[in-house]
């Protein structure tokens, strides 16, 4: 059955609403990031760029690096975001925009996040690179879909037992990155750990600045977490609904994380674009060799 304009919205032009892009103007490995200046600080490394497109946070590049095609977006910041990038990114894969069907054959997206985040463990330095094997997702976003089997029940168990997780709070969920991906991505340059994914950057994070926090033993309780001999690592806020999504629609993702604070030692990145220019040329070298 067609999906009618209130559901599959597309502009005058035919691109996607939000991310005001046509069926081609995307390559099967999308780089992801949040602030929309990291787009052209990726595209820059590009031997040409084909197609720039924007429309609010949404900035787009399309190029080619050692021949292979690329795109890298900016999703601005948070889940919600998540949920309007994916789900579109999808519909431009795999959704017929002149029947508004979905397609018979289903394409695969390869979604790389290229992130900055915050160490919860002291051991784990401002500018490292952190690939999130699991998400813990602390938003809430799952909850609204229709997941079954998709998640990772029993971190999810130990999480919310050993946090005392309060009731009024969305229940987390846990997704597991892509194993290939990883395999792909992983050296020794690289830490692997579980991130948690939270609805804010302040008080979901366990920063004070005038306002207290609900839960003032958060940040211990996630430091001292330990499920079958994994702890937590980092926290942000796009990976467990990049996890989630690409799961539920079929497509692979990993989410590749430079450090730019450490709440445990009080830190912060002296030269945080330097930082995250490293960890941008580390993955455009890994899926371009
Ligand atoms: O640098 P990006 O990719 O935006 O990621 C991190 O930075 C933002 C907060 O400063 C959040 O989006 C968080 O996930
Ligand atoms: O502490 C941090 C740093 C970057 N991004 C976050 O979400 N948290």
């Amino acid at each position: 059955m067609a999906l009618s304009p209130s559901e599959l919205i597309l502009n005058p032009d035919g691109s996607i609403y939000h991310l005001n892009l046509l069926p081609g103007d995307i390559a099967p490995t999308i780089i992801v990031v949040g602030d929309p200046d990291r787009v052209s600080q990726v595209s820059s490394k590009f031997d040409v760029i084909e197609t720039r497109k924007q429309k609010r946070e949404f900035q787009t590049h399309t190029g080619r690096l050692n021949g292979k095609r690329l795109t890298v977006i900016s999703t601005g910041i948070g889940t919600d975001n998540i949920d309007i990038v994916m789900n579109e990114l999808d519909a431009l894969a795999n959704i017929d925009f002149t029947t508004r069907t979905i397609r018979k054959e289903l394409k695969q997206l390869d979604i790389i996040r290229i992130g900055t985040s915050g160490a919860v463990q002291p051991d784990i330095p401002v500018d490292s690179f952190v690939l999130s094997e699991f998400a813990i997702g602390l938003d809430g976003l799952k909850h609204f879909y229709k997941t079954e089997d998709a998640m990772e029940s029993s971190m999810v168990k130990a999480f919310v037992a050993q946090t005392g997780w309060a009731g009024e709070k969305a229940l987390p969920y846990a997704v597991e990155s892509d194993k290939n991906m990883r395999e792909e991505l992983m050296s020794n340059r690289i830490r692997l750990g579980v991130t948690v994914t939270n609805s804010g950057f302040y008080a979901p994070q366990g920063r004070n600045l005038r306002l207290e926090n609900s839960d003032p033993d958060m940040q211990a309780k996630l430091k001292a977490f330990n499920h079958n001999g994994m702890r937590i690592t980092n926290m942000e806020m796009e990976t467990s609904a990049i996890y989630l999504l690409a799961k539920l629609l079929g497509h692979r993702a990993v989410s590749m994380n430079c450090i730019l604070a450490n709440r445990s030692t009080g830190d912060f990145s002296e030269n945080s674009k330097k930082a995250v220019d490293g960890l941008i040329r580390y993955v455009l070298e890994k899926i371009t060799s």
